[in-house]
């Protein structure tokens, strides 16, 4: 996912300028308003000089000091709109990048998705587009206001007095000059540091999902370990931006300083040469000290936006995930394919093949799912999961066809195909904080009724009853305790909810025991009698309440059949024989 890094700055730029073109107005609002503060400012030392002059001419002061006081408050109101709008300006354009995100995130082919570390995307997604928020608008907005500020400052400088106009451009770009060169390294050390915490991230991830694993396996130390060496890293990318920055603030301070000094030396003679007056020194002076500021924050501003672009890399690397739509070639406009009337409802796979990259996992299957269930065994890595993919499209196949009831699925448009197909995967995870959500997800406008029937189908009526709040109960990280063979239930019931002609259950109901899973099985046969379901499982006795049972061995369909029948088949009886065993409450079956 990492960007090129030949492409890496103007990337970055495209994609400034890409995310803030839907905010040019905003953005120029802000520039006007910001523009209108500094304006204000460099007004100050000439209503200043009128009234020093006038000290010493002893002229009325009334109207100098209404000025001076006038172009303050403008300045100060100004400066206020200028800000606020300036904030307005950040969230949009981060929520901007948010939405692209999620959707890009979302919409990315399965397998893509899942090669990439959880951690690292989330980094990306709250870190980075933070870091994005704070520092990449106002940065943007100095680096126009700035040069233009300090660019009027001098002019102003020079129509005052030439000489002296001289010295100061040549001191403030000399400094300049000298920051510009520390610039590209604090970009380069953040953008290190937020690597960092991308990793810093995974690791956590990872061990609060196998939370128990890391406790039961005393790995407390070495996962610690491994989380302190990327904060470690980061701590020291950091670090070194910081000293970076800090050597580029302090060249900024000592030019502006050294600047002053030499511009009221020199002032001074020019005044006692009489070349300028007392005002106009005065004026000068505080063009420096008023000049100073920007330049010191075009220095920071420099480096915020190197760290923002830093920022807009990785994530521009998150959006270009590959989209599913793209990736598998779909039309969603496709018109939809008559079903052949004559055809009998089944999924049927015709010589499928498929490799994840160049490593074949399915040969030349075919396997037709009439109504009724057909159950996937085979050993662990046989492809059983990788079939159930395959119908749902999440990949698609070298060569061969799927047809769900006669039509190939690729001439079904996707959301059609995935809304005919419920899917329930091996990690069965709650979706939604209550039973109630976590049952209707992804279903619109099921009733009450339905979601108890469904519950009642997957054996679960009785838990819900005992709830504090029937379905409204919320379970899992907010809620109550719900144990693994539940929340396997409670997939199966959500995916029963949406009432679509196909069910796959990958290890839906391993968690269960095996009566309790054969009960389950045996009441979805008698309810569902008129659904293609497909059950992956390693338990055997699964297989005794399915229609048909289709052994997968080395890719390939070894065996299919009934099973009785199957039971002729010498690696069947060894499957049989000898099942996956599984640990129920401690103890292995
Ligand atoms: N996303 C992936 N990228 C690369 N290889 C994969 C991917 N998913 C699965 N595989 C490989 O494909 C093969 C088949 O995997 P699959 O998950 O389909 O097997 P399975 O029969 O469902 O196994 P199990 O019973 O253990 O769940 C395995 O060798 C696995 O390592």
């Amino acid at each position: 996912m990492e960007p090129d890094t030949a492409t890496r700055p103007m990337t970055s730029a495209l994609s400034l300028r890409h995310w803030l073109a839907p905010h040019r107005g905003l953005l120029a609002v802000v520039l006007v308003l910001e523009l209108g503060a500094r304006a204000a400012a460099l007004m100050q030392p000439l209503a200043a000089r009128e009234i020093v002059d006038g000290v010493a001419s002893d002229a009325d002061l009334t109207g100098p000091i209404a000025v001076l006081g006038g172009v303050a408050l403008t300045g100060l109101c100004l400066n206020y709109l200028g800000y606020y709008q300036r904030g307005k300006l950040s969230e949009r354009f981060v929520l901007g990048i948010r939405r692209a995100m999620a959707r890009r995130i979302i919409g990315a082919p399965v397998s893509r998705v899942e090669a990439h570390s959880t951690g690292d995307v989330l980094s990306r997604v709250g870190a980075d587009t933070t870091l994005v928020q704070q520092t990449t608008v106002k940065a943007l907005v100095d680096l126009v206001v700035v040069p233009l500020t300090v660019a009027s400052g001098i002019v102003l400088v020079l129509l005052i007095d030439l000489f002296l106009g001289t010295i100061v451009i040549t001191l403030l770009t000399a400094a300049t000059l000298a920051e510009a060169r520390v610039f590209r390294r604090v970009a380069l050390d953040t953008e290190h540091a937020q690597e960092h915490v991308g990793a810093m991230t995974s690791v956590v991830q990872r061990i609060l999902l196998a939370f128990r694993t890391v406790k039961a396996s005393r790995t407390e130390q070495a996962e610690t370990a491994s989380f302190d060496r990327h904060a470690d890293a980061a701590y020291r990318a950091n670090v070194r931006a910081a000293r970076t920055g800090a050597l580029a603030d302090t060249v900024a301070y000592a030019a502006v300083d050294f600047t002053f000094l030499v511009i009221l030396a020199i002032g001074v003679l020019r005044v006692s040469a009489d070349a300028i007056g007392v005002g106009d020194l005065v004026a000068i002076l505080l063009y420096v000290v008023y000049i100073q500021e920007p330049v010191e924050s075009l220095t920071g501003s420099a480096s915020r936006l190197s760290e923002g672009l830093a920022a807009l890399r990785r994530i521009t690397g998150l959006l270009r995930l590959p989209q599913e739509a793209e990736a598998l070639r779909v039309v969603e406009s496709r018109p939809r394919v008559p079903v052949v009337a004559d055809v009998p409802r089944s999924v049927r796979l015709d010589a499928v093949s498929f490799g994840y990259e160049d490593r074949p996992v399915l040969r030349e299957v075919s396997i037709s799912a009439p109504v009724g269930v057909t159950v996937l065994v085979g050993s662990s890595g046989a492809g059983k999961t990788t079939l159930l993919s395959l119908v749902e499209r999440f990949v698609e196949p070298d060569r061969g066809r799927i047809l769900l009831d006669g039509v190939d699925i690729r001439d079904l448009p996707l959301s059609e195909l995935r809304a005919r197909i419920s899917y329930v995967q091996q990690e069965a995870p709650l979706l939604g904080a209550t039973v109630r959500e976590a049952a209707a997800y992804g279903t619109t406008g099921v009733s009450e009724q339905r979601l108890e029937q469904v519950l009642e189908s997957v054996g679960l009526a009785e838990w819900v009853s005992g709830l504090p709040d029937g379905l409204d109960t919320e379970v899992g990280e907010r809620g109550v305790g719900i144990s693994g063979g539940q929340r396997q239930r409670l997939a199966v019931a959500r995916a029963l909810a949406r009432d679509s002609e196909v069910l796959l259950l990958d290890e839906a109901t391993s968690q269960l025991d095996p009566f309790n899973e054969r009960l389950l099985v045996k009441s979805l046969t008698r309810q569902y009698r008129d659904r293609i379901i497909i059950a992956v499982t390693h338990r055997m006795q699964l297989a005794h309440e399915a229609d048909q049972v289709v052994m997968l061995r080395g890719g390939a369909v070894h065996a299919r059949g009934r099973h009785d029948q199957l039971l002729t088949d010498p690696a069947y009886r060894e499957l049989v024989a000898s099942p996956e065993p599984t640990i129920h409450n401690g103890q292995m079956r």
